[in-house]
């Protein structure tokens, strides 16, 4: 169990740290399915009403989370989806943590469904491409691959999504519902869709090539995160005890070396890289396979924007002060 933020009358919730397990539990069900005859590869020919389903599934649960939502105590209300204007609240989210017991919607929503089945969607299309052509391509080997280490990344250190906007600011709204349940699994896996219908030759060098993108993409990513939550936990931990940092008025303070005084992003930075590893496998005819890259790097360019507003709030002079030694958001000496 891990504690979450102090919320608005200084109490925390609490959350169960088992998203690893739910997917080793997954994987083990799936595999047991596959050996008593479950034909997985049939997942694919049923993405689209799947597809439906889920956006279906994220409507109706969001309108009954806005219903919940009026009758919730101000207090526990998100700090943007309460306008007035139903629409908006409704599209953004009335309630900051809509829970039911002690089963937390959001945090649930936000890696489990989408992100395990993401890459359930992934299996079925590789073992789909197995049975279509013999074995699975290197390609599609690639992408399920890379895309599994960044599920089972994000699920191994599944606390660290306490800390993150959507689950401290952020209402449960359908945008939210919508993104975790529909978009995430059905869009995140386009690469491999796209493989399974658009075989790409790959030879040996090409694909060490791409695997090294992604490595370096993965250990900017991971060493900017961990670096970060590290010195959150605990600043005189000996792995970020020597970095310089700045103090703001709130007491807590800003690396300002490291990852962190790279670019005020680095994270970002690694995610996009990697995101570029995923397309590469696809070839360069077609847009669709780089379609996830377009697409994340408007989120990222947009979700940026947002916390540097908020930080800004949270820190003001000390965030200047952070802005004018580490100029750059993202990427170094371009954005
Ligand atoms: N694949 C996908 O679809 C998506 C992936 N992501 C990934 O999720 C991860 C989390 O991203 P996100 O939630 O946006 O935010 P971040 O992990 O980047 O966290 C931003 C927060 O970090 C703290 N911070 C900022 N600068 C510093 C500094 N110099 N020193 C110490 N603390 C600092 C601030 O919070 P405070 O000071 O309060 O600690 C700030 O609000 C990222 O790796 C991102 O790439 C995100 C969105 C979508
Ligand atoms: C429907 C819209 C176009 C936008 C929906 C946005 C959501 C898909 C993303 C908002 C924040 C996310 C995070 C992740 C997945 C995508 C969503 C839900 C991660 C869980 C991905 C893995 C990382 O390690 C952590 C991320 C936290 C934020």
């Amino acid at each position: 169990m891990a504690e979450g933020q102090e919320l608005k009358d200084k109490s925390r919730l609490r959350y169960p740290i088992n998203g690893f397990q739910a997917l080793v539990v997954t994987a083990l069900l799936v595999g047991l399915g596959v050996s008593a005859g479950l034909p997985l590869g049939m997942l694919t020919e049923m993405l689209l009403p799947l597809a439906w389903v889920a956006t279906l599934t994220a409507f109706i649960f969001s309108l009954l989370l806005y219903l919940k939502a009026l009758m919730a105590p101000a207090s526990a209300l998100a700090p943007g989806g309460n306008s007035g204007n139903p629409l908006y609240d409704f599209f953004l989210g009335r309630e900051l943590n809509p829970r039911f017991g002690s089963f937390d919607c959001k945090y649930f929503c936000e890696l489990r469904p989408g992100l395990i089945g993401w890459v359930l969607i992934n299996l079925a299309l590789l073992v789909q491409e197995a049975e279509l052509r013999g074995s699975p391509s290197v390609a599609m080997w690639l992408v399920n691959g890379f895309q599994l280490l960044y599920v089972g990344d994000a699920l191994w250190h599944e606390e660290a999504v306490l800390t993150t906007m959507d689950i401290t600011h952020d209402g449960f709204g359908f945008m939210l519902a919508f993104g975790d349940l529909a978009w995430v699994p059905f869009t995140y896996s386009l690469q491999a869709q796209f493989l399974l219908h658009h075989p790409q030759p790959l030879e040996l060098p090409t694909a060490s090539v791409i695997c090294l993108v992604n490595a370096v993409g993965y250990y900017i990513f991971r060493g900017a995160n961990s670096q970060k939550n590290t010195f959150r936990k605990n600043p005189s931990d000996p792995r970020v005890a020597g970095l310089e940092t700045i103090s703001t008025a709130t007491g807590r303070q800003l690396l300002v070396s490291g990852w962190w005084g790279m670019v005020r992003h680095p994270n970002y930075l690694g995610d996009l890289i990697m995101a570029l590893a995923w397309s590469l496998p696809c070839g360069v005819s077609h847009l669709l396979p780089y379609f996830y890259l377009l697409y994340f790097t408007a989120l990222l360019v947009h979700r940026e924007a947002r916390d540097e507003q908020q930080c800004l709030q949270k820190y003001g002079l000390a965030w200047h002060e952070y802005c004018r030694r580490v100029p750059y958001r993202i990427v170094p000496y371009i954005y």
